[in-house]
């Protein structure tokens, strides 16, 4: 049965690129998912197996990479430009170059009060959340004589473009991990915290408040501790929500350390100073724990995820 090549098109999807401007201590991010779908005059990779007129998948993705480097990313829009006209421009046998991105959005973490003595000017300008990500939850639990209420949030997604370290571990025969004494921080908050409030004779809480002030305590330990790990960013989070708000007595995290590699960009002659990264998505470290007010009893469940 006679068979015809139709439509056909290639290129890496979905690389996840973030770019970070540093103006002096004023940092901004672009956190772009980029895929390249290039085609042209492919017959003969199809029906022969010649790779000459394929420029590597791998190669689109080096360009994407470097072009954050070389260009910047002004805008996906001017980005997507850049790299279309350049696949299309510089490769006889490439007549169409097709660039789709979608762009995460993120917003500086600040204070919703204006209240200014928890985080300083400074740790503003490197620390963001992702706009418009996370999921508020709650579990409510009555026996006819107590209450048990549990609330938190999930995919909280934050970011710290610098002041986080990661040093001084363990070294084995299989440990290739290179020390960081300047890296991103990231994750997406997952945590769960139960109120002190047990019986109909207590005052119960107002759980908007609540909720906010958890929200934004948790938020400002993030943006404002130095950190040496992300346990120890975890530990400094829940103490923050533990000794401000005395009707929380227990919360518990889960926190995927989102890891952003930098990209070696030498190959290409151009030095990475800090700036171009690569957003892997898996595997994640994953780093939980449950942080309480001395004392209580924990009653958070350490595998959280049905909650
Ligand atoms: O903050 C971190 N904690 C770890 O336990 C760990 N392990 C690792 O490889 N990287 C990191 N980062």
């Amino acid at each position: 049965m006679p068979t015809i090549l139709g439509q056909n098109q290639y290129g890496k999807a979905e690389n996840r690129v973030v770019k970070i401007t540093r103006d002096g201590d004023t940092h901004h991010i672009k956190d772009l998912n980029v895929s390249v779908a290039l085609s042209g005059d492919m017959d003969d990779v199809h029906y022969s197996g010649s790779n000459a007129n394929v420029l590597p998948t791998d190669t689109t993705k080096n360009t994407v990479f470097a072009f954050a480097k070389e260009h910047g990313i002004e805008s996906a829009e001017q980005f997507g430009i850049h790299l279309a006209r350049h696949f299309v421009s510089s490769q006889e046998p490439i007549h169409r170059a097709r660039i789709r991105i979608e762009e995460y959005a993120w917003e500086r973490i600040a204070t919703s009060d204006g209240n200014s003595k928890f985080i300083g000017a400074d740790e503003v300008k490197h620390s963001f959340a992702r706009k418009g990500m996370e999921t508020r939850v709650s579990q409510i639990t009555y026996d006819g004589e107590n209450w048990e209420v549990i609330s938190g949030l999930k995919d909280l997604t934050v970011m710290n473009s610098t002041n986080s370290e990661f040093w001084g571990y363990v070294k084995d025969k299989y440990t290739t991990l290179k020390e960081a004494y300047d890296r991103i921080l990231a994750t997406d908050v997952s945590a769960r915290w139960r109120y002190n409030w047990t019986s109909d004779e207590q005052r119960m809480p107002n759980w908007e408040k609540s909720y906010e002030q958890a929200r934004k305590h948790m938020l400002h330990a993030f943006a404002e501790t130095y950190s040496l790990s992300l346990q120890q960013t975890l530990y400094q989070m829940g103490s923050r929500i533990i000794n401000s708000r005395s009707e929380i007595d227990e919360i518990r995290f889960s926190l995927p350390n989102n890891h952003h590699f930098l990209v070696d960009l030498e190959p290409f002659g151009l030095k990475n100073d800090n700036e171009v990264y690569f957003a892997a998505d898996r595997p994640y470290g994953l780093i939980e724990a449950t942080v309480l007010r001395d004392g209580v009893e924990p009653k958070i469940p350490v595998d959280m995820t049905n909650l």
